[in-house]
């Protein structure tokens, strides 16, 4: 049996021309069993996304701003697709019932995920497949952590049950009965758990490209399409930016060695890019899979002569973070000095304490900050143990004329990280881009 799980984004769920699209993909198929959905998102560039809209009347609510106009413009979307599919549903109904918990004070996260609970009561009935709450088989714990264990056993369970079933992803159950989301773009998630329970053949994600695609197409043009990528590669660059999946999908599939086939809606001729799990598929050798990267980032670079020999000193820098609440992201690190890199809005006003302690606690010989800093991911397998590949890439930027602030390359050996100027961020992708990509 080929059973298949597919997850379809909010680009391919956008509006009702769209969702014809995605009808013709899963009947051209029977073996499309289990299909999960994301909210609408834009239809064009400037437009926004249903899931935006409702964390903006969450906001309102919060503020007690009316939001009656903004919600009409949510009701009359999803009565659009109602109408044009030609479907009988009762969509006001829904519509007034959850306007009406909303004004209860519901969660922002009950608010957040309806989006996805109406785009599958609408794709069930068109499709004519069973629709799934996702808070009766997705679990989340007392800490608002996703409890992998139960929901395994409750999804398979269930769906033993239902042949062909449409399952909203982005949300599940907290055990008080609250519902609780995934982060954002976390249907990528839900897709990739159900997949793992029903043991599928393979995890297609339906998205508005075709494929992953070696750089970011906003940023360079008609990249390249990656054929194929290992879940570690694909890791760091969703991590790092290249959000055409979660970064944390990868883990359910990965445990069950299933597959993930990146897909367009658009283009449903095209193969995509299978995500698999052979760490010797070495067709790149000597070359890298992908780039990706994030701006936003700010540098604290401690210098401390024999920091080496300065038992301890790492460990202090380190409680100065965890005392003040703040994740670094790179902790790159010389005989003499050591750089803490942080996500720019984790550190609110909170910098000019933290030198203060580090000076205190940790007498450094000087601390530079470096401010408004991004990063960029240059991944593959190819590269590991490739001197060639550093060289090209730094000759590359500097050739751009682009002052790299930071070099880090984590232990994977499958990433070299660079921290640039904000506003070298597009020209050092590009430049790394045109270096590898003939
Ligand atoms: N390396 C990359 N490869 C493909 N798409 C990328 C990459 N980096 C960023 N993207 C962006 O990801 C988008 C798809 O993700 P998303 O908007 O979340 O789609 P969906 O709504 O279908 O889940 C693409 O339209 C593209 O602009
Ligand atoms: N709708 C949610 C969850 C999601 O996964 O959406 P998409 O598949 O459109 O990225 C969000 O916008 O975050």
């Amino acid at each position: 049996m080929s059973l298949k799980v597919a997850k379809f984004g909010g680009s391919s769920l956008a509006d009702a021309n769209q969702i014809k699209k995605v009808k013709d993909i899963i009947f051209s198929d029977k073996n499309y069993r289990y299909i999960v959905v994301s909210a609408p998102g834009k239809r064009y560039e400037n437009d926004t996304k249903i899931t935006d809209l409702l964390y903006l009347c969450h906001a309102h609510i919060k503020h007690s701003v009316p939001y009656n106009e903004l919600f009409d413009i949510i009701k009359n979307r999803f009565i659009d697709i109602v109408d044009n599919l030609g479907l009988s549903i009762d969509i006001n109904y829904h519509l007034e019932n959850i306007k009406e918990r909303i004004n209860k004070y519901e969660s922002v996260d009950y608010i957040a995920s309806r989006g996805e609970y109406l785009n599958g009561l609408i794709l069930a009935e068109y499709l004519g497949y069973d629709f799934i709450d996702p808070t009766e088989i997705i679990f989340f714990d007392e800490y608002g952590s996703f409890d992998a264990k139960k929901t395994q056993e409750a999804v398979s369970k269930r769906l033993q049950k239902h042949k062909y079933a449409v399952i909203p992803g982005f949300y599940g159950c907290t055990p008080n009965g609250k519902i609780k989301t995934f982060s954002r773009g976390g249907s990528d998630i839900t897709g990739a758990i159900i997949a793992q329970a029903v043991k599928a053949k393979v995890y297609e994600n339906w998205t508005d490209v075709s494929g992953f695609l070696m750089a970011d197409p906003k940023i360079i043009d008609n990249p390249k399409r990656i054929e194929k990528i290992t879940y570690d590669e694909l890791r760091e660059l969703s991590y790092m930016g290249a959000k055409v999946l979660h970064e944390d999908t990868i883990f359910p599939v990965r445990e069950a060695n299933i597959p993930v086939n990146i897909r367009n809606t658009n283009e449903p001729e095209n193969p995509g890019t299978i995500i698999f799990n052979d760490k010797n598929y070495n067709i790149r050798k000597n070359s890298i899979t992908g780039i990706a990267g994030k701006k936003d980032f700010t540098v604290i670079a401690i210098q401390k002569n024999f920091m080496n020999s300065d038992i301890g000193f790492v460990r202090k820098i380190l409680s100065i973070l965890e005392a003040n609440s703040i994740p670094f992201e790179h902790l790159p690190s010389g005989i003499d000095n050591i750089s803490l890199v942080i996500e720019s809005s984790k550190l609110e006003n909170k910098i000019d304490k933290i030198i203060n302690e580090i000076n205190k606690q940790c007498k450094p010989d000087s601390i530079d900050i470096y401010e408004n800093i991004a990063l960029i991911a240059t991944v593959g397998h190819g590269m590991a143990y490739t001197p060639g590949i550093a060289a090209k890439l730094f000759s590359a930027v500097a050739k751009a004329n682009v002052n790299v602030r930071m070099i880090d390359q984590g232990s994977s050996e499958i990433n070299i990280i660079i921290g640039v100027e904000n506003k070298d961020f597009e020209k050092a992708v590009k430049a790394i881009y045109n270096a590898f990509v003939n």
